[in-house]
């Protein structure tokens, strides 16, 4: 199986036709999240009912599907913050679901998190928030280095050094977005989930926060699962469009595919007068085809 060198990465969009991309038989090496047979209950209700994923090393997946389908509960079932049912899942490598704190400890110190709401500690400035990975996982480094490190990675995701003494709730949207990315990234992780990240900011700034992670992903070779609502996303950044409907993932392929897919939810969600705009955007932006 051939693996597409990062620097040989061609543009998201001929990834679609790229013969060298890591099919659905992919090895080990070439996977950095494999889920099978996912299942998820609670009480009565069956969320997923045998969710299969294969998240690629260093592209960006874009999960989507509609509200209450499941998708924030299949990344905390990743992340090993709520056992499922049934199935199993891989990460890097590890078995998530093993329970093994050493396991967990390897998936933690490798994954960045960037919930919808930012989770930041409102009580504690961003260069504190940046450092509290730091401190769990490295409780060794200096307070210097620690200091340097949080501002390297709040300059990282954009904002400028004096935000780093800033309490959240003396910043915009935006910027608590990007004060959540620099902790997400505090560890260096190879992979990172971000939970609808342009929510709740403006199309300028939610063209801006993907140009960002686009950036950052291409930068530093990261493996990035994002769920979103927002078709602007999937079109600008996204190498494969993941859609959880009817408790299953139905499709997984580059969004030029996944438009074409004969499927009620597909259909009504790409082919809807948002999904139009975003599809017309994509075109027009420059570097298209
Ligand atoms: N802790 C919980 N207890 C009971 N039900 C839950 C819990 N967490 C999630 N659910 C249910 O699981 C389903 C899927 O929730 P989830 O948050 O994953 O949806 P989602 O696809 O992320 O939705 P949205 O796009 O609206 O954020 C929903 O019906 C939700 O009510």
């Amino acid at each position: 199986m051939v693996t597409v060198a990062r620097d040989a990465t061609p543009h998201p969009e001929d990834r679609a036709v790229d013969p060298t991309a890591p099919g659905p038989d992919a090895t080990h090496d070439d996977v950095a999240i494999r889920v099978r047979g996912l299942v998820t209950r609670f009480g009565e209700q069956t969320v997923h009912d045998g969710v299969d994923l294969d998240v690629r090393r260093g592209e960006i997946i874009g999960v989507v599907g509609g509200s209450g389908s499941g998708k924030s509960v299949l990344m905390r079932a990743i992340l090993g913050l709520r056992a499922p049912q049934g199935g199993s899942i891989d990460v890097l490598g590890v078995d998530a679901l093993s329970g093994d704190p050493e396991d967990r400890r390897h998936i933690e110190r490798n994954t960045g998190v960037l919930f919808q709401d930012g989770a930041l500690f409102s009580s504690l400035t961003v260069g504190e928030n940046v450092e509290v990975p730091l401190k769990e996982h490295h409780p060794g480094l200096r307070d210097s280095l620690r200091y340097e490190l949080a501002l390297l990675k709040v300059k990282l995701a954009g904002l400028p050094a004096d935000a780093l003494d800033k309490l959240p709730s003396q910043l915009s949207g935006g910027m608590r977005k990007r004060a959540g990315l620099a902790r997400a990234l505090a560890l260096d992780p190879p992979l990172l989930f971000l939970d609808e990240p342009t929510a709740g900011l403006d199309p300028i700034g939610a063209a801006a926060f993907d140009r960002l992670i686009r950036t950052l992903q291409e930068a530093l070779g990261l493996t990035v699962f994002l769920i979103t609502h927002d078709l602007d996303t999937l079109y600008a950044i996204c190498d494969r469009i993941a859609v959880l409907a009817d408790k299953k993932l139905v499709a997984v392929a580059p969004v030029a595919e996944i438009e074409r897919i004969d499927h009620p939810w597909i259909q009504d969600y790409f082919h809807g007068p948002r999904g139009r705009a975003a599809r017309d955007a994509k075109a027009d932006a420059p570097g298209a085809d």
